[in-house]
C-alpha cells in the first residue's frame, strides 16, 4: 500500500472506526492510496477547485484529493459511522474538508458549493450511482454547477454511459450523457482493489459538460427515451404509444421513420423527438 500523507493506512482507519462494509449502502472500500491518487489525478488540476465527493466512506479518495491540492472538498456521506474517520482527515487538512452527513440524492448542490462551479469526484455506491448521474445530467440551469465529473461505476454501467448508436450498450443513459456531456472511460479497476471485492470489474469515467448542447427539455428527453428503450425491439410507432400523443405526427415532425427502432436513433434524433413531444403536449 502506498502512502500519500502521514495519516494511518486505510486498513487501520477502517478497523479503528469499525467500518464493516454494509451492502445496503453499496460499500466497497478502496484500500490502496496509490489507486485513489490515480482517480484523483483524473480530476486535476485541483488547486483552485472545490470538489464534491459523494460517499467518502473511510476517506481514501478524500485523502488523495486533498493531498493533490484540492482547495476544498465537500464530502457527502450517508453512513454516520464514517464521520469520525473523516473528522480525522479534516483535522489533518484544517479548513479544507467539509463533511456533510446525509443522502447525496437529497443534497442541494448549489447551496453546498456557492456561486463557483465545482468538480464531482466519487467512487459511487452502486445502488444509487445511476440515479445520481441522471440527476446531475438533468441539472438546471445548464451549464451546470460542475465543470467535470470523474466517477467510478461498475464496468457495465460505464459502457452504458459512453455507448454510441449501434453499440449493444446504447440506451437511455447513453442518450442523456451524450446529449449534454462528452463521456469517456479512463481505466478499469479490478475487483481485487476493493474490500469486499465486487463480483465484476469497475471503470472510472470522465464526463465533461458541453457548453451548448442542443436545446431540449430534460424531462421530455427522459420520457421519450424511457418509452423508446422500454420496448427497444419494437418499432418506434409502437413503443412511443405510451407517450399519449399522436405517434405518427411526432415521428413525422422529428423526421424519423415510423418503422425505426430505438437503437437506431442517434442523440440528435432523440433530441428532435423530445422537442416535438413538448410541442404536441402543449397543443
Ligand atoms: C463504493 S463506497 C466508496 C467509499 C470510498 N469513497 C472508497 O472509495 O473507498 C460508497 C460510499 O457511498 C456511501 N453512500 C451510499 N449511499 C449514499 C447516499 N445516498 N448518499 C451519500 N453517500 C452514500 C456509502 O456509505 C459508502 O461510503
Amino acid at each position: 500500500m502506498g502512502s500519500i500523507d502521514d495519516l494511518p493506512p486505510l486498513r487501520d482507519v477502517i478497523r479503528k472506526h469499525e467500518l464493516r462494509p454494509k451492502k445496503s449502502l453499496g460499500q466497497n472500500f478502496l484500500h490502496d492510496l496509490n489507486l485513489t491518487a490515480r482517480i484523483a489525478r483524473a480530476a486535476e488540476p485541483l488547486e483552485s477547485v472545490t470538489v464534491i465527493e459523494v460517499g467518502p466512506g473511510p476517506g481514501g479518495l478524500t485523502r488523495a484529493l486533498l493531498s493533490l491540492g484540492a482547495r476544498r472538498v465537500v464530502a457527502i456521506e450517508r453512513d454516520e459511522r464514517a464521520i469520525g474517520a473523516l473528522q480525522e482527515i479534516s483535522d489533518h487538512y484544517p479548513g479544507r474538508l467539509e463533511i456533510v452527513s446525509g443522502d447525496a440524492l437529497e443534497a442541494d448542490y448549489n447551496a453546498l458549493i456557492g456561486p463557483e462551479r465545482c468538480r464531482i469526484v466519487a467512487n459511487l455506491p452502486y445502488n444509487v450511482g445511476t440515479a445520481l448521474l441522471i440527476q446531475w445530467l438533468t441539472a438546471e440551469p445548464w451549464p451546470p454547477f460542475y465543470d467535470r465529473m470523474v466517477l467510478m461505476f461498475q464496468r457495465e454501467v460505464a459502457e452504458r454511459i459512453v455507448a454510441r448508436v449501434g453499440d449493444d450498450a446504447y440506451g437511455r443513459l447513453a442518450v442523456l450523457a451524450g446529449w449534454r456531456t462528452d463521456a469517456k472511460i479512463l481505466f478499469d479497476v479490478a475487483p481485487s482493489a476493493f474490500v469486499p471485492p465486487p463480483s465484476i470489474t469497475s471503470s472510472v469515467v470522465r464526463l465533461e459538460p458541453r457548453d451548448t448542447p442542443i436545446p431540449c427539455d430534460a424531462n421530455a428527453l427522459q420520457r421519450v427515451t424511457e418509452a423508446a428503450f422500454g420496448q427497444r425491439r419494437k418499432m418506434l410507432r409502437q413503443s412511443l404509444k405510451s407517450l399519449a400523443v399522436d405517434t405518427a405526427a411526432l415521428l413525422g415532425a422529428a423526421g424519423i421513420e415510423p418503422t425505426a427502432r430505438a437503437e437506431e436513433i442517434d442523440v440528435p434524433g432523440f433530441v428532435a423527438l423530445a422537442q416535438e413531444y413538448v410541442k404536441l403536449k402543449n397543443q
